[in-house]
């Protein structure tokens, strides 16, 4: 699928310099999307190379939410230009089928298209890669995690008890397949009365701080529960790009500005899995 040399991944079309960030949830609806797609605006804003694959092919939203409307166009039978919008790279399912089209494939077929955003498209110089994973600890993520190994492990979940225990078990995941985890960002995390400024944790608090605690690892970040981001994802319209003053976009660079802290490179003794192998 690739190749890694001098610390750095090696695509057929293109490589990649500092991270491929996998951002997980142990539940859906919890905001991992919404977090990819303003992650990849705000590292893009700090003048990253940024792509990001939808991994989550039956569940996908990042085309909507980043406003992708060009198609990927294919060259040859092995090379495929993805669309580029508001600088960041997009490959996913839903360029290939239509946004209410059911994705009924199998598990290996799903692997399969993953493999090929890896191989055939022509990806570039990237500094990042991010992928959505589908949502949970089941088969597809697991499946994903495996193959990529060098893939560092994002954990995105809401307050709530019962979301962040499912999430204690993408850790567990994590921890099985030896992906380093890159911290926890807590969504959702307060809602701030526009009138008085007044903080209210609705989904509880401290959920997102007791998780990294539990997966030894950092809490990276709260974003406050807007319905401006909603809003804005609904039209295509990220708020990292649209409002960049808002403080919930504050709160992402400040995320992305952590993660392009971290170390870099890529350990030449792992291999990425193959279907073929
Ligand atoms: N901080 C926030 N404030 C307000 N709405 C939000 C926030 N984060 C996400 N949302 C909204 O919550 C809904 C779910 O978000 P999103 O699709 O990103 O979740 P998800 O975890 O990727 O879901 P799944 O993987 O199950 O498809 C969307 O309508 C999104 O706009």
């Amino acid at each position: 699928m690739y190749d890694v040399k001098n610390e750095q991944i090696i695509l057929e079309h293109g490589s990649i310099n500092k991270g491929i960030i996998a951002v997980a949830s142990g539940k859906g609806g919890v905001g991992k999307s919404t977090v990819t797609v303003n992650l990849a605006t705000a590292l893009a804003k700090l003048d990253y190379k940024v792509g990001i694959i939808d991994a989550d092919v039956r569940g996908f939203s990042v085309p909507r939410i980043l406003g992708v409307t060009d198609k990927p166009k294919a060259v040859s039978e092995s090379e495929i230009i993805p669309p580029e919008v508001k600088g960041i790279k997009v490959i996913s399912m839903g360029s290939f089928v239509g946004e209410n089209e059911a994705v009924i494939w199998r598990a290996p077929l799903l692997g399969g298209a993953l493999e090929q955003f890896f191989k055939d498209v022509r990806w570039g110089e990237l500094d990042y890669l991010l992928l959505d994973l589908p949502p949970g600890t089941g088969d597809m993520p697991l499946n994903i995690m495996q193959k990529v190994p060098h893939a560092q492990t994002l954990v995105v979940t809401t307050p709530q008890v019962t979301a962040t225990k499912v999430a204690g078990r993408i850790g567990a995941m994590a921890e099985k397949m030896e992906h380093d985890v890159l911290g926890v960002v807590e969504n959702m995390a307060y809602y701030k009365c526009q009138e008085c400024g007044n903080k209210d944790y609705i989904f509880g608090e401290n959920g997102g701080q007791n998780l990294a605690d539990f997966m030894e690892t950092e809490l990276l970040g709260q974003l406050p529960l807007i319905s401006e981001v909603r809003r804005r994802s609904d039209s295509g319209q990220p708020i990292v790009f649209d409002d960049p003053e808002a403080d919930i976009s504050k709160e992402f660079i400040k995320i992305a500005k952590k993660l392009a802290e971290k170390k870099g490179g890529f350990d030449e003794n792992l291999k990425p899995l193959s279907l073929k192998k």
